[in-house]
């Protein structure tokens, strides 16, 4: 990580805040009327889905805007863990958007169905470079062993796979999971980790300051092909960090 690419905020709010704001900037500024914006799970969203949906509810953004996950899990839309029930929730319910830009990962499916379906929308929605699917922006979160997406440390050749999409399994909990792949994510044009609380300062520091350590996370794997890469991070992930 370099110290150039790290933005650094007193509080999950203020990140949500400020990312919302440059996030529609760059929707607004980027040429053409489709923008393809790939979201996390986890609860780290969840703030800024609150903020875009009470400051952009009217915007005609919307309507370019197109929704992907970088992972999902494997249970039906209604299922409290249902990476795209939050969205729906949190954001789409309350703003207009065209169905046809949201692009969910469908849990309730067979996930090597549905690995195989996913990819296959992206493949005809998505402008490719080399083959590979290019991204807008992809938002990342990390979590506390260092996984990033579905891509679990006990699961690196994820990293690696020459698929889109892959079905993964939560390390301690068993549970199935659809995720893009490595070089999916790596070759987007913007890659943003938002990443909050004391949880996650560890892994951070690792990522930062400890090469031997940072090689078994898989968030301190995403390096973009050619794009950008960002960390949003908020002073309590931030504390470790030299
Ligand atoms: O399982 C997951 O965890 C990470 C981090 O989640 P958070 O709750 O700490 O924000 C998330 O980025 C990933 O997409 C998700 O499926």
């Amino acid at each position: 990580m370099k110290k150039t690419d790290l933005h650094i905020f007193k509080s999950p709010e203020e990140l949500a805040n400020q990312f919302a704001n440059l996030m529609m900037s760059w929707v607004e500024n980027r040429s053409g009327n489709a923008f393809h914006l790939a979201i996390s799970g986890g609860k780290t969203p969840d703030l800024l889905f609150s903020v875009l949906a009470s400051k952009y509810a009217d915007s005609t953004l919307w309507q370019k805007i197109h929704f992907w996950w970088v992972d999902e899990r494997m249970v039906p839309p209604t299922h409290p863990e249902s990476n795209f029930g939050v969205a729906q929730k949190l954001l789409f319910s309350h703003i207009t958007i065209p169905e046809a830009n949201i692009h969910r990962i469908k849990g309730e499916n067979i996930p090597e169905t549905e690995a195989l379906s996913y990819s296959a929308q992206i493949q005809k929605n998505i402008p490719q470079k080399n083959e590979w699917p290019v991204f807008d922006l992809i938002l990342l979160g990390m979590g506390d062993d260092g996984h990033t997406a579905s891509i679990f440390p006990d699961q690196m050749h994820l990293l690696e796979s020459k698929n889109f999409c892959e079905v993964a399994t939560q390390s301690q909990s068993g549970q199935k999971r659809v995720t893009l792949t490595g070089e999916a994510i790596n070759n987007a044009l913007r890659i943003c980790f938002l990443v909050t609380g004391s949880n996650k300062a560890e892994r951070l520091s690792e990522i930062r300051n400890n090469p031997e350590k940072a090689k078994l996370l898989p968030a301190a794997q995403i390096k973009p092909a050619n794009g950008l890469l960002e960390w949003y991070i908020d002073e309590l992930a931030a504390q470790l960090i030299k």
